[in-house]
């Protein structure tokens, strides 16, 4: 199923909560909405759903396969939702929860016990839980739980997958499991599924396109890669992790740093992730400033080094090198080194990174 959101504009009383939203979502794709909370990722997910309405008051449309689904009911959308507090019935086998949404079809539409069996069954080994049929939900872990869940909202075979921070309430570990788990299972399936998420790390590991939303508005769609290694602007770059903001000017390839420059125009910003940063030595040609290392913290993938600039003790730089570099260069804590970017670029609108 193909999605188009047309100059969507979603209010609450007076407060716009949706502002001319334009989005296409593609056939089979996994699309993230990410934002902060409060940007509007679960009004645009409701309003998807149907669960939200176009009502009078607002603007746009909604189409699914070019028909405009706008004042059809959820019932009449053919949509799976799944959120993320267990909706699961307390007093219902895992199974009976899975087979729910195709026993309360009407009889004429309604397949027999024995096709039930079947499809509950397969739905049961398709997400690994087979053997907990006769379970009741508290008898599940939460991972479990919301396995259960995605299993009864894709038992009525729906064209779109609608799932609102469906992992939000489990422990990283199991989260990370699970999403790695979902990725597959979408591909296999090939449903047109929306995922909102605040987590930036979920959205770039799971997602085919990526649409950053901040007040409303869309700030940027694109790839994974595109959002994170071509932000369209400040916003996206600052949400999508860690950045160092300096102030200077570039000559031949080069910044020069120059903190009188603060409060200036775009042009003398330059944003740089903590990986695009190399520790050099104090004395280094290419260095763009000197710091002292204040902190290094060497648990993770990356060793992290927190520096303070020399000139100004209360401004901290963040960089990122690898085990192997930090081992290469025995950096410690107190000493006083110099900073390189790796490399520069810079925005439409002027600052750089
Ligand atoms: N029914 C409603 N009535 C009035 N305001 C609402 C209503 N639903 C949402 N809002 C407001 O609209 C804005 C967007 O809310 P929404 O739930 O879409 O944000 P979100 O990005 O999903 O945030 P979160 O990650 O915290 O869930 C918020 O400021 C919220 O207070």
């Amino acid at each position: 199923m193909k999605i188009e959101v047309k100059n969507l504009t979603k209010y609450f009383g007076n407060f716009v909560a949706l502002d001319n939203i334009n989005l296409e979502i593609v056939e089979g794709e996994l699309l993230a909405l990410l934002g902060p909370s409060g940007s509007g990722k679960t009004t645009l997910l409701r309003m998807i759903a149907g669960l939200e309405t176009v009502d009078d008051t607002d603007k746009g449309e909604i189409l699914f396969n070019n028909i405009d689904v706008s004042k059809k009911d959820i019932g009449d959308r053919d949509i799976g939702f799944v959120f993320q507090h267990y909706a699961l019935f307390k007093h219902m086998t895992v199974f009976e929860n899975i087979a729910f949404g195709l026993r309360v079809k009407p009889k004429k539409q309604r397949l027999s016990n024995d096709e039930i069996n079947k499809k509950v069954t397969k739905l049961l080994q398709l997400i690994q839980l087979d053997g907990f049929a006769n379970r009741f939900p508290w008898q599940l872990s939460g991972g479990q739980r919301q396995r259960v869940a995605l299993a009864r909202a894709l038992a009525v075979e729906p064209k779109v997958l609608l799932l609102d921070e469906p992992f939000g309430a489990l422990d990283a570990k199991v989260r990370a499991d699970l999403r790695k788990w979902l990725k597959e299972l979408q591909e296999e399936l090939g449903i047109t599924t929306v995922l909102v998420t605040h987590d930036q790390e979920e959205a770039l590991e799971v997602a085919d396109r990526i649409v950053v939303i901040s007040k409303g508005k869309i700030e940027q769609v694109g790839t994974p890669e595109e959002v994170f290694h071509n932000p369209a602007n400040e916003f996206v770059i600052n949400f999508l992790g860690n950045v160092n903001l300096f102030h200077g000017r570039e000559e031949d390839g080069r910044l020069n740093i120059d903190s009188s420059l603060e409060n200036q125009d775009n042009n003398s910003k330059f944003l740089i992730r903590p990986h695009e940063l190399e520790i050099v030595s104090v004395n280094d040609s290419e260095a763009i400033l000197q710091a002292k290392i204040k902190y290094i913290q060497l648990a993770g993938s990356q060793v992290k080094v927190e520096l303070t600039h020399l000139e100004n003790e209360l401004k901290t730089v963040l960089v990122e090198i690898s085990h192997y570099e930090f081992k290469e260069k025995n950096i410690k804590k107190g000493d006083i080194v110099g900073i390189r970017p790796r490399a520069l670029r810079t925005f439409e609108d002027g600052a750089g990174i």
